[in-house]
């Protein structure tokens, strides 16, 4: 479970509790806004890149809606905010390639209510309509593109803009055709859902666990971390299928949705078998009703149902916002709920040293996933909820990860609970600091729970990926001495101890110092990113490396300065400086180093000829890699961003450039230059580009 969620309200605290809108002053509304803000980038990041999310959806969407009321009320619009756009930033191992249109998200609720104020605002705009109901697949979304009936191009949805070119994995998954079949238009891009069935997640789990690995969580993702994979042969292993629902843009019109839906089977491309035209709202109604009863049926998992205007001319003239279609609505299903009896009520120690509480659970089947521990986030979340050990609960999955629960049905003991949250840390006894509603151990490395998740993530695929170095490796290590102060006493351990372990040989031996000598060296950012640094993930170490080239510069960076840094905002700044204050965190450090532990320095470009200077890229440079000539925008100390504003001084077009790019450049006046005039500004600038 993960334990480096600490101090911004909003990491982790469902948000039952906001206070009106009006009673904010316009500073703690902006503080507000830039805590959700860096909140939901954050779990935007564990969801769609990470595909690990830590909170409940619901508990997100109320994050976003905040936010959105806050930038409404306050006037905070800014246009990097999550609520201007969806999905999370295309990933850097993959190559980024814009799509042929945006894919957006669709406006959503469980509220019939609001299904109807759709209905109406439709109807207000362009009169009668038909609308096309489907239901909701809880997959991944990919663009795939065909030229002249052939796949040459998949790619994630990413911001919406721009996602990960997945085209050789794609190719593996049998359904999606290479090539079209029919008659098809030259130019076809489709949008569909990629999914995991139902019986083949199963048996895929049961794989895992038998392989000693990490069941993952639920289909939507186990089919994420598949789509994302390196190796198109492990993609190809995995029983991955797909529904198209989308003509993104093709040489080939229709008129209607349903005609769309009917032409797809024609050339090969699967449609799903339960889409439906109706006549009205209500008819819209009754088809989710009948979906809700048929779910368990289906062998894929969906999450409600989406109701879209048939006419394609009605959907063109509704148009979009910024992250949503304004001609579709998602009328979501309730979450998934059973009843069960709190066996007990552990207190897990993280790698920061935060307890969480979990609810072991008679084992219950929700909604077919089964679940047998849910999490109880807090000493206060236990309190709210008069939980005890007895109690029937009520346990909730929300098309997510973490079971909750949600309240309790049958009070075994009446009353409040009376569970005693540890005075001191069950794991090492010291004792237990309280932080607001948090708890954490005093005990720092001292404590082996706490030394055994921070080796287990220095070694981890977020660290420096240490192969052979899993979390039963270091229990061992703990267990059997080889491991007592920090993560550093790894590289102390010689080929003697290993052997004279327990399931030990001369070979994995070798190799594991072997591997722990080859990241002697690591780059800087990956050192960064093991070092478990609240917050600080992949992509924050990357940009921490990038703007100070030095493990030296980092530690010493004051919070004005960490701050400066992209995706940093000040709750983060302050976790990392804390991180570097603590005394205990700088003998690692020194440790580490002392060990031979040498981070390499990383490049920081070039100076601030771009300051000032904001440019968005579009379509396919010939001298650099889009994400090259952004870098080298950013290390020249200007900016790169990815959706064309008021801000915005150049749109920068190369081959094949996005119309919706150019049509916002148009509408906001932003000059558009070729990658020549590009070049030449650069040179103006005084930036040698060779
Ligand atoms: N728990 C978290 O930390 C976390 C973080 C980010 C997002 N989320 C969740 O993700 C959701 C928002 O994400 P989103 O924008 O990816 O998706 P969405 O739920 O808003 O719906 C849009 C998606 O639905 C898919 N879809 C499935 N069937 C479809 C059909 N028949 N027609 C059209 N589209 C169909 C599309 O792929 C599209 O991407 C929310 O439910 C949110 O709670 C959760
Ligand atoms: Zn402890």
């Amino acid at each position: 479970m993960a334990s480096d969620l600490d101090e911004n309200p909003f990491l982790r605290e469902p948000p039952t509790d906001f206070e009106s809108v009006e009673e904010l002053s316009a500073t703690a509304a902006r503080e507000q806004a830039e805590q959700l803000r860096e909140a939901i980038r954050h779990h935007d990041r564990r969801y769609y890149v990470e595909s690990d999310p830590v909170i409940a959806d619901r508990t997100y969407d109320a994050l976003l809606s905040r936010l959105e009321a806050l930038e409404a009320a306050f006037d905070l619009d800014d246009e990097d905010s999550p609520t201007r756009r969806v999905g999370g930033e295309p990933v850097e191992e993959f190559d980024t390639v814009e799509h042929v249109a945006p894919m957006l998200s669709i406006d959503q609720s469980g509220d019939a209510e609001e299904v109807y104020e759709f209905d109406e605002r439709v109807r207000g705009e362009v009169g009668p309509v038909e609308y096309v109901c489907e239901p909701k697949f809880d997959g991944v979304s990919i663009e795939v593109v065909y030229e002249d009936g052939r796949l040459i191009r998949a790619a994630t949805r990413g911001d919406g803009q721009e996602g990960d070119d997945v085209t050789r994995n794609v190719r593996t998954i049998r359904s999606i055709p290479q090539v079209l079949s029919g008659d098809p238009p030259e130019f076809l891009a489709v949008r569909g859902e990629v999914f995991m069935p139902r019986d083949a997640f199963q048996a895929y789990n049961r794989e895992r666990v038998e392989r000693g690995e990490d069941p993952f969580a639920n289909p939507r993702n186990a089919t994420a971390g598949t789509i994302r994979q390196h190796d198109p042969a492990v993609v190809a292993d995995r029983p991955l299928d797909c529904f198209f629902f989308e003509v993104l843009d093709s040489s080939d019109g229709w008129a209607t949705r349903w005609e769309e839906d009917q032409a797809l089977p024609e050339y090969g491309l699967k449609v799903n078998e339960h889409t439906e035209r109706v006549d009205g709202i209500e008819d819209a109604l009754a088809y989710r009703e009948e979906m809700l009863e048929r779910r368990d049926e289906l062998n894929y998992e969906i999450d409600g149902i989406v109701i879209k205007v048939d006419d394609a001319d009605k959907r063109e003239r509704l148009g979009a916002t910024a992250r949503h279609y304004r001609w579709a609505f998602a009328y979501k299903f309730p979450a998934r709920t059973e009843v069960t009896t709190v066996r007990e009520i552990a207190v897990q120690v993280g790698r920061t040293g935060r307890l969480t509480p979990v609810a072991l659970l008679d084992p219950v089947d929700v909604g077919g996933v089964t679940v047998s521990r849910a999490s109880l986030h807090n000493p206060e979340e236990i309190a709210d909820l008069g939980v005890d050990v007895g109690d029937k609960v009520r346990v909730e999955r929300a098309g997510d990860v973490i079971p909750q629960v949600a309240e309790v049905v049958e009070d075994e003991v009446h009353g409040e609970s009376h569970f005693e949250f540890p005075e001191t840390c069950p794991v090492c006894s010291s004792p237990i600091e309280r932080d607001g509603p948090m708890a954490y151990c005093t005990g720092g490395l001292a404590c082996t729970a706490q030394l055994r998740e921070s080796v287990v993530h220095y070694g981890g695929d977020d660290g420096l990926d240490i192969e052979g170095l899993g979390e039963r490796t270091v229990r061992q290590f703990i267990d059997e001495g080889l491991l007592t102060d920090s993560v550093a006493d790894l590289y102390e351990i010689d080929a003697d101890e290993l052997v004279a372990l327990e399931g030990w040989g001369e070979r994995s031996a070798e190799n594991l110092l072997a591997e722990l000598d080859a990241t002697k060296e690591p780059p800087l950012a990956d050192f960064l990113a093991a070092l478990g640094i609240p917050h600080v993930g992949a992509a924050t170490a990357r940009e921490l490396a990038r703007e100070f080239g030095t493990l030296d510069a980092v530690i010493d960076a004051d919070a004005e300065a960490l701050e400066a840094v992209p995706d940093v905002g000040s709750v983060v700044a302050g976790q990392i400086r804390d991180f570097f204050d603590s005394a205990a965190n700088r003998a690692v450090v020194a440790d580490l180093r002392d060990h031979g532990v040498d981070p390499q320095d990383a490049d920081v470009e070039g100076g601030d000829e771009l300051a000032g200077l904001t440019v968005v890229f579009t379509g396919s440079l010939s001298e650099h890699t889009r994400s090259e000539a952004q870098a080298l925008v950013e290390d020249h100390g200007g900016s790169a961003t990815s959706s064309v504003s008021g801000n915005t001084d150049y749109l920068v077009a190369g081959e094949n450039p996005g119309q919706s790019k150019r049509s916002d450049a148009d509408d906001e006046g932003v000059p558009v230059i070729d990658e020549a005039e590009f070049e030449e500004l650069l040179e103006e600038r005084g930036i040698d580009i060779e």
